[in-house]
């Protein structure tokens, strides 16, 4: 069973007349109309509304007028604020039955501005009276239902995820040739009615071929300025209609992504462009299918894709095809072809370079690929011998030597006349960031080294935990230590996230705000007026509707698209006394996370247009991209680790190595962890644990309630006891250790009952009757935070060793603090040499106070 839905929201109301729709400010007429199946998201969308209105919401649950219709994918999630920082419960709530209404009933969703209008969009099984307000649900075969099973990873604007489809869901993006990786789908992009004549609005079916139009990416309709926003709605995968959301583009309009016509711009401010935009190139389902994609001859694996999309200098146009890669200088082009980009260099794609990849019969060579005419001409402009048939080893930067000789004899990218010459036969030229890099090429003709890095095979590091373990934390500080920049996207990405965010913060604040109006209202004879909690009316509604899109679950849908819409009432609200009694009093909101002290000061600025986030707040932020899908970044000693850790650790004639931190979620890998086939190829598993979710509960699918810190160490159990992972090298990250710090002090450990005989003999400390710790003397604090890892630690050095022989390595992190993280890294780097030599070092080396802390606990 299953549905077909139609909506127009929210505006105009209901009771404007029909006419007047089209005169309506169409800045913010992000209607939708979604008529009919496959898409992944089924929430019903909020749209940013006129500040001058304010909404008020309200979710209502009404009888359905006939019984029978199965909704699963249409209510909007009712979720408690606790479970929305978990995106794991988020992403599969969408699809859990058990979070769903009953069957028969129906939701609607609204808003009413000055009681007088009310803009109502609903879901009902009831067909009739569909109108602009309204979302209409027909009922579909059950075969259709089983082709519309959503896929949640590709709607921009809500979790998205990489994804992992199961292989029987037949909601997988397809290729234009109707294949499909795995063969998991078998579904067709829509394609426009072929009916409709040439020149006529796919919608109003007005105009003629002088109209402007755009049209839709996946089937090609073309719409006129008065439809393309009621169509398309507010674009979270670009200019898609409604229906064609989820679908894969159509590839023929690849080039034109990111590019739209002057209808848009002429409809929507710069701002909305450019996020619809930057939607419309990034989200994933857009994205090329990488299995079509060869690199060197070898086709991409999704990760390989990620990388390559997520670099710094990725390619300008990806469309499946063969390419070939020049891994040291970053050359790039299509098989056959001279370069056409320079890109990231060092990525870990694709096989080695052929010698034949450009088609080049000069015989002269860039590392190992006879270049093309173009290139020899260039070679002539900028005064390079090219005669005799040199093979030049260039670098990223332009540095060049001839093979054999081991002397830099220049910088291409700095001989005169350079420029000229790449306009003149269309090639490439390096962004200016590459020219000015020192890195790694200059002094000494390093360059032999600079292949040694691109030989050594990379050593792939998987980092995964369950949600707040700190994963995020843990990679953005690599990052900084590592110094790999945060991409444009990234950092659009975690300016997303830190916004969304900050309402959800603001909306917990509210919550609290009410409870305590009503406590002082209770214990008060005065009337409610003079009650110093009290909102005004304008920011009572604000209120009221945020906290019914929060409970919607419909905040990623809303924000940070509407952060523009609301930054002013957001101001009038951070200054409003009543608020700020209540910011006074949020030690005693414990749903608030503690994050939340880091960016609530400073709400005002996040929450404006311009506001970029600083390294500092991206590594604050609360995970690193909304969708919580995978990333990865690579780094290599050569630019990265400190000179102290490669002394340390690399003998002085060894290869520099090259390190790939992969970051996966624990929601990513599916039940079971049985995506973890996925990453069989890493050499190191950090498994990370939220030293403090000891005394964390949270309600799982089955509304049982459960222990944060257990359901990780069922996780743990799954990876290490995974067929693929058994002989891999482990190491266990604790972290949040200065929480634990805090914690330990208030709450025992043995508030999870696998650490129920916890018993810190430390004679000044003893717990009362109500499991406190009487704590006489406060410079021990950090000691029974020691002991509490040291214990916890042991805990699961024990469980490894019963479930796999071997031995577990342990290390104590602050995801916020560099250098503890740099030493864990560094003690990963350890653990994986002593692996790698026998599964059991006989001695330990004691280069660091973390891992001398580590190796000193016994099972
Ligand atoms: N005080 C403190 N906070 C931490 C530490 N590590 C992480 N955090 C915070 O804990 C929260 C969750 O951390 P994330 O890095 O997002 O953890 P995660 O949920 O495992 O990562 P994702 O799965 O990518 O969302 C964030 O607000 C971090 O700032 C730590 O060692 N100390
Ligand atoms: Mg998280």
């Amino acid at each position: 069973m299953s549905i077909i839905l139609r909506s127009m929201l929210p505006f105009p109301s209901s009771n404007s007349k029909k006419d007047e729709d089209d005169d309506y400010n169409l800045e913010y007429s992000f209607a939708t109309e979604y008529i009919g199946p496959p898409v992944s998201y089924d929430i019903p969308k909020a749209v940013p509304v006129d500040i001058g209105r304010i909404p008020t919401a309200s979710v209502v649950s009404t009888p359905a007028n006939s019984g029978n219709l199965s909704l699963p994918v249409v209510y909007p999630i009712v979720k408690r604020q606790s479970e929305l920082f978990s995106s794991e419960v988020k992403m599969s709530s969408f699809h859990e039955p058990g979070s769903l209404e009953k069957e028969g009933s129906s939701v609607s969703l609204g808003f009413s501005d000055s009681q007088e209008n009310s803009h109502e969009f609903s879901m009902s099984s009831d067909g009739d009276g569909l109108d602009n307000d309204c979302h209409e649900i027909e009922e579909l075969s059950a075969d259709e239902d089983d082709q519309i099973r959503p896929v949640f990873s590709d709607y921009d604007n809500r979790p998205q995820i990489v994804t992992f489809l199961e292989p029987e869901s037949s909601s997988m993006v397809q290729d234009e040739s109707g294949y499909s990786e795995s063969g998991m789908m078998t579904q067709e992009r829509p394609h426009a009615d072929p009916n409709v004549k040439k020149g006529l609005c796919h919608r109003c079916l007005k105009g003629n071929r002088f109209t402007m139009k755009e049209f839709c990416i996946v089937c090609d309709a073309k719409y006129c300025s008065k439809c393309v926003l009621r169509v398309m709605g507010s674009m979270p995968e670009g200019r898609k209609c409604i229906t064609c959301i989820g679908y894969p583009i159509d590839e023929s309009k690849r080039e034109q992504l990111g590019k739209c016509s002057k209808v848009l711009k002429h409809l929507l401010t710069d701002f909305q462009v450019k996020k619809a935009m930057l939607s419309e190139k990034s989200c994933q389902v857009n994205q090329a299918p990488y299995w079509l994609i060869n690199v060197n001859s070898k086709p991409l694996s999704l990760e390989e894709a990620h990388q390559l999309q997520t670099c710094s200098h990725p390619p300008k146009i990806l469309v499946s095809g063969s390419y070939w890669y020049d891994k040291l200088s970053g050359l790039w082009g299509k098989e056959g072809h001279k370069p056409c980009q320079i890109i990231t260099p060092g990525l870990s794609l694709g096989g080695a370079i052929n010698e034949n990849a450009s088609n080049g019969n000069t015989k002269v060579k860039f590392n190992n690929r006879v270049i093309t005419k173009a290139e020899l001409y260039m070679l002539k402009v900028a005064r390079i011998n090219h005669k005799g048939s040199p093979h030049y080893w260039v670098s990223h930067n332009g540095s060049y030597q001839e093979e054999g000789q081991n002397q830099v004899k220049g910088k291409i990218w700095e001989k005169p006349g350079i420029k000229m010459a790449c306009v003149l036969f269309s090639l490439p030229m390096p962004p200016k960031s590459f020219i000015t890099s020192e890195e790694e090429i200059g002094n000494n003709g390093s360059q032999m080294e600079q292949k040694k890095v691109d030989i050594k095979p990379l050593t792939k590091i998987l980092l995964v935990g369950q949600d707040q373990s700190g994963i995020s934390a843990i990679y953005k500080q690599a990052k900084i230590r590592y110094r790999v920049p945060f991409s444009e996207d990234e950092r659009q990405k975690v300016k997303s996230l830190i916004q969304t965010k900050l309402y959800l913060y603001i909306s917990i604040l509210l919550e609290g705000l009410k409870r305590f109006e009503e406590d002082s209202a209770g214990s008060s004879v005065e009337n409610i007026e003079s009650n110093i909690y009290s909102l005004t009316a304008k920011l009572n509604s604000f209120s009221e509707w945020l906290l019914q899109i929060v409970e919607s679950g419909n905040l990623e849908v809303m924000f940070p698209a509407a952060t523009r819409e609301y930054s002013a009432l957001l101001e009038e609200l951070w200054k409003d006394k009543a608020f700020q009694a209540t910011y006074a009093r949020r030690d005693e909101l414990p749903e608030l996370p503690i994050v939340a002290d880091y960016f609530l000061p400073r709400a005002v600025e996040i929450s404006s247009e311009t506001y970029e986030p600083s390294d500092e707040d991206i590594l604050y932020a609360d995970g690193i991209t909304p969708s919580n899908g995978l990333t990865s970044m690579e780094f290599s000693v050569t630019s990265s680790l400190p000179i102290s850790f490669m002394e340390a650790t690399e003998q002085t004639d060894t290869p520099l190595q090259r390190y790939q931190l992969i970051r996966v979620n624990s929601s990513n890998l599916g039940h079971n962890c049985k995506w973890l086939t996925m990453f069989e190829d890493v050499d190191l598993v950090l498994y990370c644990v939220d030293l403090t979710s000891y005394s964390e509960f949270f309600h799982d699918h089955s509304l049982n309630l459960k222990n944060k810190m257990l359901e990780s160490k069922n996780m743990f159990e799954n990876i290490v006891t995974h067929p693929r992972f058994k002989n891999k090298a482990f190491l266990l990250i604790l972290n949040k250790f200065d929480l634990l710090e805090k914690k330990i002090k208030t709450t025992p450990l043995t508030q999870c009952e696998w650490f129920h005989d916890f018993n810190p003999f430390i004679t000044n400390h003893t717990y009362d009757n109500n499991n406190n710790i009487n704590n006489n003397n406060s410079n021990n604090n950090a000691s029974i935070a020691q002991y509490g890892f040291q214990y916890i630690a042991s805990k699961f050095k024990k469980l490894f060793n019963e479930l796999t022989g071997r031995k577990l390595y342990v290390s104590p992190v602050t995801g916020l603090d560099g250098d503890s993280v740099d030493a864990a890294l560094k003690y990963g780097k350890e653990v994986l040499m002593w692996v790698n030599e026998e599964n059991k070092p006989k001695s330990v080396p004691n280069t660091n106070e973390w891992s001398s802390a580590s190796t000193e606990i016994t099972a």
